[in-house]
């Protein structure tokens, strides 16, 4: 299944930003300027992005850490990392980012490092989200926040009705047209079995996360799980 999910990016790497433009609207934008605002980086700190794909996560990190913080994006999709990596290099200042091929089940990172993490549309994506949980709260500091991005079902029958359509009927439609059809078509069932806002709640109180919140966002469509570890 590691494999399957790791080569479903690997596949989509090239159209991927193009994408999720296209198919959020744009909107996709403003749910990821959230989840950094929410987990409550600053200048100077070391911050974490988890399955960071092509970048965007990071790269509004480390805007908001400066020139003297320090960003690591990990990712195990080589293709992703390659597109996140060139992004970077065309920005000046040149962004103090780390990218880190790995997986987010297995952190290379000692306890207790960062100040702050997000991870946008990755936990659905990981093969034991408790263990992701669980290494997250290990490579935070005592005190740090992090900010989890993903899809969510809206608990609105209409809504829910309405997502469903929107990805059949305009995401896998839109993607087909790419040759990317089942890559995209992936997306429905890995929400499907998703742990919704309060059964996240439970898992992150779980491995030892003091505090967590989850946000519908976009009627319920997305979600946003903030933790902090004390
Ligand atoms: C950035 C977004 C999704 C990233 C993403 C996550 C995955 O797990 C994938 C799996 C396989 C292939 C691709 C992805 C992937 O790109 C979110 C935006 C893109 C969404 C496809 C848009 C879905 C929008 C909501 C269902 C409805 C929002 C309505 C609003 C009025 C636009
Ligand atoms: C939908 S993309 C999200 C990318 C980016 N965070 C964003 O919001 O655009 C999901 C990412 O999770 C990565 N991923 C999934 N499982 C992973 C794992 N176990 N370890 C590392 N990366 C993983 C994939 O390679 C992919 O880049």
């Amino acid at each position: 299944m590691t494999n399957e999910i790791q080569s479903i990016f690997n596949r989509i790497a090239p159209v991927y930003d193009q994408l999720n433009d296209w198919l959020s609207l744009g909107q996709h934008r403003i749910w990821k300027e959230m989840a950094v605002k929410w987990s409550a980086v600053k200048p100077g700190d070391t911050a974490l992005d988890l399955c960071c794909g092509s970048g965007d996560l990071a790269l509004r990190l480390a805007r908001r850490v400066g020139a003297t913080g320090q960003v690591y994006g990990v990712d195990f999709s080589p293709n992703l990392l390659e597109t996140a990596s060139l992004r970077s290099q065309k920005q000046y200042p040149q962004p103090a980012i780390a990218w880190v091929e790995a997986d987010v089940l297995n952190l290379p990172f000692e306890d207790n490092q960062f100040d702050a993490a997000t991870m946008g549309y990755g936990l659905r994506n990981v093969k034991d989200i408790p263990r992701s949980l669980q290494e997250l709260h290990r490579v935070l500091k005592p005190g740090a926040k992090a900010a989890i991005l993903d899809f969510h079902r809206p608990s609105n029958p209409q809504l829910r009705a309405f997502q469903q359509l929107y990805l059949d009927s305009f995401v896998v439609p839109v993607a087909n047209y790419l040759g990317l059809k089942e890559e995209y078509a992936y997306i429905s069932p890995s929400l499907d079995r998703f742990p919704i806002g309060k059964e996240q709640i439970e898992l992150a109180h779980q491995v030892g996360f003091a505090i967590a919140t989850h946000y519908p966002i976009v009627n319920g469509m997305m979600g946003m799980l903030v933790v902090s570890k004390f």
